[in-house]
């Protein structure tokens, strides 16, 4: 069980209304119920990409692991280089990188040296090489003024120093962080276990693909979103497929979802129709809230825990229009999963663009309209509305390039007023 049940963490809150509940304390409520998952396991390098790193790095070596040189030049003492003088100074070898120069520089001595070559004993400073007057294999000659004591040279442990944190715990592991730890020498890398996430959708009208389409239906939809955002998550998915809108087959589903995942996400059934049996199906197995949200898409939802058989998992009933699925995936799963996934990544940084033209926002409900940020003519950062807002209007979202977030106390917004957007993709 989780540190706190749901009914204790909703006791403690003021003025709880699960008929109009403000996004913050539906987020709120869920942060403070969920916890990482226990396991982890080691990975080969290149496989644990994405995945969240178990254990704090400890850098077993400096890196760059000798000072040495950034520039193809010349090694000198810096001590030989006297204020508006031009030095002369005799060349007494070379150094390549992964091969130094074995000798020591004494005074008005220099090495020819190339870029990522230790740096010679008694050498602080590098001249590059277009810099230098006349050169010959003996000897060389440096204009006033063309170099400073101890520059072009890269110290020893500037980038990681031995025995310092190179990674921390909780981190999600990207292209920069597997080069890092190669810099390292690690072969294998300690990662968090994989999330395990159940799903399936609930209606009689959804058809799999490959079906035919019988009047009245319409294909599912939202197992194919909800696939692409667990799998981009790094979450083990387990797609039950479509569960008919029948008690005995939502429970047979929502039983065997439990016993073998850490989570379930449902689309559908969870509004007031007289075919939503999800709801009371999901009641009846655990302690479940069932939410409106004051946002716009997205208004029903269900949270909770349920139980089956000595197993039990965090379910997240989330509506069944196809927008309103993703929109509440983003905004109350997705944080819920990076956490238990042990990850510590910062929330999603918002963006503030000016409204390339009106927007239209009821108060008292917090609304994620689908965006396209652009520049204009002056390069300047915009961004207006895919066309139909509708939850049902997929387009809107497949269009989009961000997501304007307009907050629960906010009206309409004039053209040119600041919007907060959430851009969907990253450069990494
Ligand atoms: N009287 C009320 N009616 C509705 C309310 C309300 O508060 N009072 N809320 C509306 C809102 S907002 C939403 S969102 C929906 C959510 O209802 P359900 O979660 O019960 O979803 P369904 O009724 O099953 O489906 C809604 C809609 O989405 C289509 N759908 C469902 N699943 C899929 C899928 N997997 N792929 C594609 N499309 C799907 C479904 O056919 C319906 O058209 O309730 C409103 N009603
Ligand atoms: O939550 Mo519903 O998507 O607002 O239509």
């Amino acid at each position: 069980m989780s540190p706190s049940s749901l009914a204790e963490v909703v006791s403690c809150l003021s003025g709880y209304d699960p008929e109009a509940l403000p996004v913050e304390q539906a987020q709120q409520i869920i942060r403070q119920c969920v916890a990482p998952v226990t396991g982890m396991e080691r990975l080969a390098l290149r496989s644990a990409l994405g995945r969240v790193l178990a254990e704090d790095i400890v850098s077993p070596i400096n890196v760059p692991a000798h000072d040495n040189s950034a520039m193809d030049g010349y090694a000198l003492r810096g001590a030989d280089l006297s204020a508006g003088q031009p030095a002369h100074l005799r060349i007494v070898g070379k150094a390549f990188a992964g091969a130094g120069f074995a000798g020591r520089v004494e005074a008005g001595a220099c090495v020819r040296i190339m870029t990522g070559a230790p740096m010679p004993d008694g050498c602080d400073t590098v001249v590059p090489q277009e810099c230098v007057q006349a050169a010959t294999d003996a000897a060389v000659t440096l204009p006033a003024g063309i170099v400073k004591m101890g520059d072009n040279r890269r110290l020893q442990g500037e980038d990681l120093r031995a025995g310092s944190p190179a990674l921390l715990a909780g981190r999600t592991l990207r292209p920069a962080d597997l080069g890092l730890l190669a810099s390292l020498g690690m072969a294998e890398v300690p990662v968090r276990r994989r999330l395990r996430v159940a799903f399936f959708s609930a209606g009689d009208e959804l058809r799999s693909l490959g079906e035919p389409l019988a009047p009245g239906c319409v294909y599912d939809s939202n197992r194919y979103t909800l696939y692409g955002m667990l799998v981009r998550l790094g979450c083990e998915i387990l797609d039950m497929g479509v569960v008919r809108d029948d008690p005995a087959a939502l429970e047979a589903a929502l039983r065997s979802a439990c016993e073998n995942a850490d989570v379930i996400i449902t689309s559908g059934g969870v509004s007031v129709g007289e075919a939503d049996y999800t709801k009371e199906i999901m009641a009846q197995l655990g302690d479940v809230q069932f939410w409106k949200i004051a946002m716009r898409p997205g208004r029903p939802m269900a949270f909770g825990r349920i139980a089956s058989n000595g197993r039990s998992a965090w379910l997240f009933g989330l509506p069944g229009n196809p927008v309103a699925v993703m929109v509440s995936f983003y905004f109350f799963a997705r944080p819920a999963l990076l956490s238990m996934m042990g990850a510590s990544d910062a929330p999603l940084p918002l963006l503030r663009v000016a409204a390339q033209s009106p927007i239209r926002k009821k108060p008292d409900r917090t609304e994620y309209q689908r965006g396209i940020l652009s520049h204009d003519s002056e390069g300047r950062p915009q961004v207006r509305i895919t066309g139909a807002q509708g939850s049902g209007i997929l387009r809107s979202m497949s269009e989009a390039n961000c997501m304007v977030i307009l907050p629960h106390d906010h009206g309409s917004v004039q053209a040119g007023d600041p919007v907060d957007v959430l851009l969907f993709e990253g450069l990494i």
